[in-house]
């Protein structure tokens, strides 16, 4: 799913109000049903307070709109304008006259108001400012945003939390609304998703207000969300008449003394998800735990105990893995970068690999085509230096990902797979894979992929996809607390079932067709 700029939205809307020859208060009228039918789904008449805070903007539109059609169902609600602005939009314009004719005046906030009691059982609509945000909040009505936020009122949110900005970092978090649930239109907001701004936000749904598909669909955006319909065409059915060479043959390559089982997460990860052939180099005190641990994978081994000191050996691997557990001995940093001059074999790097890489950055431009590399946030930062935030840092990564034509594994809450103009956000993973080896596990998985034929960029998309997936299933059978990194592994098998499980309502739907 694609994630639109402000810009995009705009010329979204003018487009679609062209071409279904409407009038702009029928998106708004859209919108506001679509936020009603929401919460009277839920609510069925329920008599509780809902405190509808609207700016004069259209977001401040879709508030009065949704005030109008609360009201017309018997709700108990009361309508504030927060007068930000004498600057009001013809459609937040248009239905304050409807809400007026229905003999409802909203009160009027500004700077020498008293803002109105909330109680911890009310829920607040919060309708301020939308994605035409473009300057910080006036003082008093930061002030208003945070007597909202410490309301402990239920805050629903229409299209993005006021205060929040599109592109950018809001200049204090006292200028934000603090959302339980947003209820956003047609598309997810890029803010939503990063570590700075996506704290805002609990959850977050789509509500769809009819902007025209096939504009939407052929606007290029820098972003996209990555959900299981956006993988499943990824998936590369195994054949009946294949032999696992048809699935290629991986080189793992890490491991020091202590840190062998990265090196067995990574190599096992790699077969559970389909690789065909796997051999594992390691320094000389692995061999036989490796060997035992992981009896599919042919082992070899440096000539030092404890260390990578020397890579080389005789199989053709499809696709290497490297750097997983292998510390930053000056030997292995030799070995390391003996091997990066001279290699041209599609390659996955991680950890070590990219620690390596950053002290020594002449490497890069010895990497093959589409190396991924798969750096967790202080690794990424060696890489790429210090970024000023979340907007910056995928900036930076892009330009890194275009001048050495490498794809970018950002880890975290939501990792973003970054190559040259384009984000992919992934959709799945959880708090309890913050757990050693997780990307060890990752690693292996994205390198598994790639030795099947997946090119590497699907292999980043779909390998943190179904990371994150086999971790949510890791999760529904053990809690949060009890992921750990072997588990992870043991749950890939069953994320590749859970892409083909359909939803039960499609299920039973067929029962009853039948
Ligand atoms: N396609 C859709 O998704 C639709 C969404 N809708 C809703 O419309 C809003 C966006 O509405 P918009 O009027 O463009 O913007 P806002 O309501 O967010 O803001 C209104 C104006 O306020 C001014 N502004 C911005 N920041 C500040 C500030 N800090 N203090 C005071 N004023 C501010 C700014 O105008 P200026 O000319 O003064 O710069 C804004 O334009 C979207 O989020 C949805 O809720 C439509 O209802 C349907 C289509
Ligand atoms: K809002």
């Amino acid at each position: 799913m694609k994630i639109f700029t402000s810009e995009q939205i705009y010329a979204a809307d003018r487009f679609t109000i062209e071409k279904q020859q409407i009038t702009s208060d029928i998106l708004m009228e859209r919108a506001s049903v679509q936020i009603f039918e929401w919460m009277n789904s839920r609510l069925q008449g329920a008599q509780v307070k809902i405190h509808l805070f609207c700016g004069i903007g259209n977001n401040g539109g879709d508030g009065i709109a949704l005030a109008r059609h609360l009201q017309e169902h018997g709700y108990s609600i009361g309508v504030y304008v927060v007068n930000y602005s004498e600057k009001r939009s013809k459609d937040f314009l248009l239905n304050l006259d409807r809400l007026k004719e229905r003999k409802l005046w909203p009160e009027f906030l500004d700077s020498e108001c008293e803002f109105p009691e909330l109680g911890r059982d009310d829920i607040i609509v919060d309708a301020i400012f939308g994605i035409g945000l473009n300057r910080n909040p006036d003082n008093w009505v930061a002030t208003l945003i945070q007597h909202i936020n410490s309301s402990s009122a239920f805050i629903l949110s229409v299209d993005i939390p006021s205060g929040l900005y599109m592109e950018q970092l809001p200049s204090s978090s006292d200028n934000v609304i603090r959302a339980n649930h947003v209820l956003s239109f047609q598309a997810p907001k890029l803010a939503f998703f990063l570590p700075q701004t996506g704290v805002y936000i609990n959850q977050w749904e789509l509500l769809d207000i009819g902007l025209d598909a096939e504009f939407l669909y052929k606007t290029k955006t820098g972003y996209e969300f990555i959900g299981k319909p956006e993988v499943l065409p990824m998936y590369r059915p195994r054949l009946k008449f294949s032999h696992k060479g048809n699935y290629g043959h991986s080189l793992i390559i890490g491991g020091s003394y202590g840190k062998i089982g990265a090196v067995q997460l990574a190599g096992k990860a790699c077969l559970e998800i389909g690789g065909g052939l796997l051999t594992a180099l390691i320094p000389e005190c692995g061999y036989t735990t490796l060997q035992t641990a992981l009896p599919e994978a042919m082992v070899i081994t440096c000539d030092n105990d404890d260390l990578i000191d020397d890579i080389s050996y005789e199989i053709q691997p499809t696709v290497i893995g490297v750097g997983m557990g292998m510390g930053l001995d000056k030997v292995s940093i030799k070995a390391f970068s003996a091997f990066i001059e001279k290699n041209n074999i599609p390659l996955v790097v991680d950890a070590d690999g990219l620690n390596i890489i950053s002290k020594n950055p002449k490497l890069l431009k010895n990497l093959p085509k589409q190396t991924v590399l798969t750096p967790h946030p202080k690794e990424l930062e060696r890489l790429l230096g210090k970024w000023n935030d979340d907007f910056d840092k995928l900036e930076k990564a892009k330009s890194f990902s275009k001048k050495y034509d490498c794809i970018i594994v950002i880890k975290g809450a939501h990792t973003i797979v970054v190559y040259k103009d384009v984000g992919f956000i992934n959709s799945t993973g959880n708090p309890g894979m913050a757990t050693a080896g997780s990307g060890d596990v990752l690693a292996g998985m994205i390198t598994g992929l790639i030795s099947q034929g997946y090119e590497p960029l699907s292999a980043a998309i779909f390998g943190v996809y179904l990371h994150g997936l086999s971790g949510d299933l890791v999760v529904s059978d053990n809690g949060y607390e009890a992921v750990t990194s072997s588990k992870l592994v043991g749950h890939i098998g069953k994320a590749f079932m859970e892409l083909f499980r359909r939803p039960e309502q499609e299920q039973n739907k067929e029962i009853k067709e039948v």
